[in-house]
């Protein structure tokens, strides 16, 4: 993808199987916008291929696009409408879209539930708050019951309780119904919560693909070790935490105290990762 003489998108290539849960990490600009947005058939790329559901989305047509659903970062519409209403009128698009395997679209009681809105149902969509809004936004990305299903930072202005049940709700979707998911997030923890694979992209390239296991596999050499002796703290890092702190104990014994071993959580990995692709020629690593 290139804007002017601006390459925003270099060499990304992947894939997503039907019931897989992909998110899609990197900094402000990296590109996750611009990519889902390709595949969404929201933007025309400038050269290379693409294929979603069999189909290159820049000629996607409606049938095509009643298979796919998107949440949008942000998205408006009118705030007369009600939730029950509005969710009830986008469903008719995509009635004549069933086929003997997906009936469309999810019956709207049931998807208003799913998502937690019940209580709010018959309000308008002014009087809702920003976490009720976004929670509205992911019921309208999924009503016509899609095949691949993109979410750009879904999750943003959820409380903890609503995080979680829309974990859970991707969770069945990937699950139970098999939908392909495409996810864009900054937060870390939920990526590794929800995710069967992560790629990160750092200035539109892709600098790494891979379980959350495997990407901390890479940076394998960083456990944390913190302990004191005679009130003095220490911090320090090591490939193998068991040698370290044997080797801790053969030389201070008893008089160690608050040992802790922290592995890398995503997080590290993650910072590690674009910090390297930041400061170096960037790295390539494609798979899969
Ligand atoms: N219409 C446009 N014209 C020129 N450059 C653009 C346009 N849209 C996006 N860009 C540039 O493309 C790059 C990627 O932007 P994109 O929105 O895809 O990033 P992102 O990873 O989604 O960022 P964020 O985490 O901030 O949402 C940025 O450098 C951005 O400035």
């Amino acid at each position: 993808m290139r804007y002017g003489d601006h390459d925003v998108l270099d060499g990304v290539t992947f894939s997503v199987q039907r019931g897989e849960v992909l998110a899609l990490l990197g900094p402000n600009g990296a590109g996750k916008t611009t990519t889902i947005e390709i595949l969404e058939g929201f933007r025309e790329r400038s050269a290379g291929e693409v294929t979603v559901l069999g189909t290159d989305p820049a000629h996607g047509d409606e049938r095509w696009r009643a298979r796919v659903g998107v949440v949008l970062q942000s998205w408006r519409d009118h705030g007369k409408w009600r939730v029950r209403e509005l969710l009830a009128h986008q469903g008719r698009y995509y009635a004549s879209y069933s086929t003997g395997t997906v009936r469309r679209p999810w019956d709207v009681d049931e998807l208003i539930a799913t998502v937690g809105l019940t209580a709010h149902a018959d309000k308008r969509i002014r009087a809702l708050s920003g976490g009720q809004r976004r929670r509205l936004d992911v019921a309208v990305g999924i009503v016509g019951r899609p095949e691949v299903l993109f979410l750009d930072e879904p999750t943003t202005g959820f409380d903890p309780e609503a995080r979680r049940e829309f974990h859970e709700l991707v969770r069945r979707l990937s699950g139970r119904e098999d939908t392909a998911i495409l996810l864009t997030t900054h937060d870390l923890a939920e990526a590794e919560k929800l995710s069967d694979r992560i790629v990160i992209l750092t200035g539109g390239r892709i600098t790494a693909d891979g379980t959350a296991e495997e990407l901390a596999r890479r940076i394998a050499g960083e456990y944390e070790v913190r302990w004191a002796v005679g009130g003095t703290r220490n911090t320090c890092t090591t490939a193998e935490p068991a040698l370290f702190v044997h080797e801790l104990y053969v030389r201070h014994g008893a008089a160690i105290t608050d040992l802790q071993v922290r592995r890398p959580t995503l997080e590290d990995v993650y910072l590690s990762l674009v910090r390297r692709a930041e400061s170096g020629p960037a790295p390539r690593e494609v798979t899969g």
